[in-house]
């Protein structure tokens, strides 16, 4: 669905105090997938993620997206081009100054769609993600599990095939990360949307995803396959993450 061929970024502009963030990093995302990207904090995994969706433009290597590489189209090919891929992020992004079907109707008002579609999707997604009762609130008197929700339900509005998702759980307590994972597999499992997860967190890779690579220094250090059977208890240890995700018996298949 999404691969990534040699890719890499550097952040700085004189020579010598440029930070390479993503060095020559192949990957490739497989269609319907939850896919986690794991590693420690500086690792590159954001930047990896945003270069997924040309929100960085990579220095070198090619982007390709349902076979076609992004790394030629113009801005405004882009723009219609990332339509079919939604984003959530850590501290959810929501206007403070829209309703909660306001923000859900953003892009698709970018999208230009006529007012009455929009409003009919606009109540499809609250629906979709439990939240139609909130509509008309505005984002500060929710939890941050409904802000989850309601970015989650704006991602979807224009019916994306790929969901980037950058710590979604990362401001949420325990409870709520479960329920925010239920709603991401829910997603998953009824759109069939590829989910790809940015996470420094063993426990959501754990209960979430079915193939992770894992992030060091700019570099892709590791990348296997997660059986509901043979995941270890995400626990923290100094072993390995393969170690920690698959037990020192897993399986691995690189
Ligand atoms: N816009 C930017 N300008 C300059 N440097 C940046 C920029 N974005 C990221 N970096 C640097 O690139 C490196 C990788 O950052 P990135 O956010 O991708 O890592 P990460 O693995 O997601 O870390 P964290 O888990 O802490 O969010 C870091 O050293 C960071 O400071």
């Amino acid at each position: 669905m999404i691969s990534l061929q040699e890719v890499s970024k550097s952040y700085g502009q004189q020579r010598n105090d440029r930070l390479a963030a993503v060095q020559e990093v192949t990957l490739s995302v497989e269609e319907g997938t939850i896919h986690g990207i794991i590693g420690p904090s500086g690792a590159g995994k954001s930047t990896l993620l945003r270069l997924m969706n040309m929100l960085e433009a990579p220095d070198a290597g090619r982007v390709i997206v349902a076979g076609q590489d992004w790394t030629v189209l113009s801005e405004g090919e882009l723009r219609r081009a990332r339509r079919s891929i939604g984003m959530i992020f850590q501290q959810f992004n929501l206007l403070q100054n829209r309703t909660v079907s306001g923000n859900v109707s953003v892009s698709l008002e970018l999208a230009g769609l006529p007012r009455k579609e929009r409003a009919e999707r606009v109540r499809e997604c609250l629906r979709f993600v439990g939240l139609s009762d909130k509509a008309e609130e505005y984002p500060a008197t929710l939890s941050g599990g409904q802000k989850q929700r309601v970015a989650i339900a704006r991602a979807l509005a224009n019916h994306p095939k790929v969901l980037l998702c950058d710590e979604p759980t990362s401001s949420l307590d325990p409870n709520t990360t479960n329920d925010i994972l239920g709603v991401l597999r829910h997603v998953n499992e009824t759109l069939g949307v590829t989910i790809i997860i940015v996470t420094h967190e063993m426990d959501v890779v754990a209960q979430l995803c079915q193939r992770v690579s894992v992030m060091e220094d700019g570099r892709l250090t590791d990348s296997f396959a997660l059986q509901p059977q043979n995941r270890a208890s995400a626990i923290l240890s100094p072993k390995s993450y393969r170690e920690q995700l698959l037990g020192t018996e897993g399986v691995s298949d690189v």
